[in-house]
């Protein structure tokens, strides 16, 4: 498994996304947290701003959408051009139709599951996505602290995506940093959000790559 690390620009300056895009050039994926102040109660950014951050950068978008009605926008952000979008399981209510039609848009298919909610049921929608996001804070604000009880679904969504042939990335959001990456790596996640580690630092780049090595040691 590659080790992916994929900064969050929620913590990054929001009037400054061109030039904090550019101070990680060492990153997989720049991870984009669409929040509508709904399915979670914060407001952050919409397609506009992703449509503009497509032009800035080279760094594929990973496209977080923690959005009530899934089903009606993500289409359009695999349109737009993301490289990944990723949906909420407790938010759609046709996710098959969903992600079929992000990943005929030419994006990876996500699908994103809340700390509380279980894996297995999940099993049957494998075959529709190429990557599982599994949420290490209840979502909505960056900053929060890692709930280390994600950690054994983490190893059964390892297990069931190696029955599958093992192509599926395993994702992890929230609370991941230096120190906590290790565990998430050893677990079976292999794509690594990170949000205050990245931003929080002074050198960005360094931040990433610190991230890197340390789930590397898993
Ligand atoms: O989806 C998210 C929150 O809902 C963010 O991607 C996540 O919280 C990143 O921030 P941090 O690494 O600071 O926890
Ligand atoms: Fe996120």
């Amino acid at each position: 498994m590659a080790v992916q690390i994929s900064p969050s620009i929620l913590s990054a300056d929001f009037a400054r996304l061109a030039d904090e895009a550019a101070a990680v050039p060492n990153a997989d994926w720049l991870h984009v947290d669409v929040m509508d102040n709904h399915f979670v109660p914060n407001l952050t950014l919409g397609l506009p701003v992703v449509e503009s951050l497509l032009k800035a950068t080279s760094i594929p978008l990973d496209c977080h959408l923690m959005i009530e009605d899934p089903d009606r926008w993500a289409p359009a952000y695999a349109e737009a051009g993301a490289g990944s979008v990723t949906i909420h399981a407790e938010a759609s209510r046709a996710p098959v139709r969903t992600l079929r039609q992000i990943r005929s848009l030419g994006a990876r298919a996500a699908l994103a599951l809340n700390p509380g909610t279980a894996v297995e049921p999940y099993e049957g929608l494998l075959g529709e996505i190429d990557m599982l996001l599994l949420m290490t804070v209840e979502p909505g604000f960056g900053g929060q602290k890692f709930l280390d009880m994600v950690l054994p679904k983490i190893r059964t969504a390892r297990a069931l995506v190696e029955r599958h042939g093992g192509e599926i990335w395993i994702q992890v959001d929230g609370g991941v940093t230096g120190d906590t990456i290790e565990r998430c790596a050893e677990a079976g996640a292999d794509v690594f959000v990170a949000g205050s580690a990245v931003y929080g630092s002074a050198d960005r780049a360094a931040a990433v790559e610190t991230l890197r090595a340390n789930a590397a040691k898993a």
